[in-house]
């Protein structure tokens, strides 16, 4: 077997995502599941609710995930790279101890880990980690074999996540009026989060403690960069742009990363702005915060300022970004080989750790979290 498709130690790789109602009797357990213990009011829940009942209660992630699975089986088998795929999430069937249970029972011992999540901060890496170590512990209370689980590092400056959304970026420039094209600004949009969660977002190192937004704010500037330099070396046209919030929820009296989106087209268009590009580079796949929260209220917000906008495309099942997950399944287990690999990584940050290290993006109530340097539980990975 060549050298670059050798994926030992591990033997399989988990796709791990947040799940989505698929039917309207789903969307109030979906909405219990994902609230549990977050102080989220039952106004905001409900608004919320009617967000995927709009939608038939269906949300679109589920389907997105699974056209994922076909795209990395595919790539998976044109590059002989023997690791099946697995899928299985936080919030909704599949769900995540299931999918282990069966791996464990189907003999995998050493698992990868990819959640569709890209960036740091508690919501996008320590949770799902805090949802892998309950399994874990499950899986252990039932008697069987806990397999070591390692999550792939963030992959937000990896060229495969990158490119297919400056092709998005470019292709929702060409879809504007004419007239309006050479003067629209580029508006990147991903969660907000509350600001003590983005400031403490990162390693330690990274965390900052004047509302900057640690390594949740700085990832997601690095890459709007990267994408509006590679839209200006394609153009000629140097849009401006900036990073702004969406799908705010929490109490109102907790202080949420903004502007929000809708109050930015608000003030680009007061400023005489022609156009805007709204471009959800936080997210995956276009799933329902992208669906609702762009497609929906921010493009009626738009139409009713009389602003032209398009919203560009998520990465989703493009090949590329399925060729960046072998990428990153071999590089890291190249790396648990004692071996140095070429880790691609584009903008100025660099590649992220493998392994979270103590105190990376913290909970505000500590809980076991698996697959980072602080996880003692079943399976704790072998210190190097
Ligand atoms: C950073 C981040 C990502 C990106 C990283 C990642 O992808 O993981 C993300 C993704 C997603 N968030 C999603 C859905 C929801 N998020 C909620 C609530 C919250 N999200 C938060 C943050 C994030 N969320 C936070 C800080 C809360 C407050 C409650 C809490 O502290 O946990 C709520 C509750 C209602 C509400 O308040 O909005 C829902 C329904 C879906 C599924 C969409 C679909 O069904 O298609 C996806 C992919
Ligand atoms: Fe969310």
């Amino acid at each position: 077997m060549p050298e670059q498709c050798d994926p030992r130690p591990y033997d399989a790789l988990l796709l791990l995502s947040f799940g989505g109602p698929e039917g309207p009797d789903d969307v109030v357990p979906f909405l219990e599941n994902v609230t549990r213990g977050r102080g989220i009011p039952r106004e905001r829940l409900k608004e919320v609710g009617q967000h995927y009942f709009l939608f038939g209660g269906v949300s679109p992630i589920n389907a997105q995930n699974r056209e994922l699975l076909d795209a990395l089986r595919k790539d998976f088998a044109d590059h002989g790279l023997d690791a099946p795929v697995y899928w299985g999430n936080r919030n909704w069937a599949p769900y995540l101890t299931d999918t282990l249970r069966t791996m464990v029972t189907d003999g995998h011992r050493r698992i990868a880990v990819l959640a569709t999540s890209a960036y740091a901060s508690y919501s996008g890496c320590r949770q799902y980690r805090e949802n892998l170590a309950d399994a874990l512990t499950t899986l252990q209370a039932e008697g069987l074999d806990v397999p070591q689980v390692d999550k792939l590092r963030h992959y937000f400056n990896h060229p495969g996540f990158i490119r297919p959304m400056v092709d998005g970026v470019l292709a929702s420039l060409a879809g504007l009026p004419e007239e309006a094209r050479a003067g629209a600004h580029l508006a990147f949009t991903t969660h907000s989060i509350p600001t003590a969660a983005a400031d403490t977002s990162g390693t330690p190192e990274d965390h900052t403690d004047d509302g900057t937004g640690g390594a949740y704010v700085a990832q997601h500037l690095d890459v709007a960069r990267v994408v509006a330099e590679a839209v200006r070396d394609e153009t000629g046209i140097d849009h401006p742009w900036q990073l702004v919030y969406q799908s705010r929820s929490g109490a109102p009296h907790i202080p949420w990363l903004e502007p929000d989106i809708c109050d930015h087209l608000e003030e680009l268009h007061g400023a005489g702005v022609p156009a805007v590009v709204m471009a959800p580079i936080g997210f995956v796949s276009d799933h329902m915060e992208v669906k609702y929260d762009l497609d929906t209220e921010a493009t009626a917000k738009a139409a009713e300022l009389g602003l032209p906008v398009a919203r560009s495309a998520t990465v989703g099942a493009d090949p590329r970004f399925a060729a960046a997950v072998r990428d990153l399944l071999l590089e890291r287990a190249a790396a648990e080989r004692g071996t140095t690999p070429e880790r691609c990584a584009l903008g100025a940050l660099g590649a992220s750790h493998d392994l979270c290290p103590l105190g990376c993006c913290p909970a505000r109530a500590a809980r076991p979290a698996a697959a980072g340097a602080d996880w003692t539980g079943p399976a704790a990975p072998t210190p190097a």
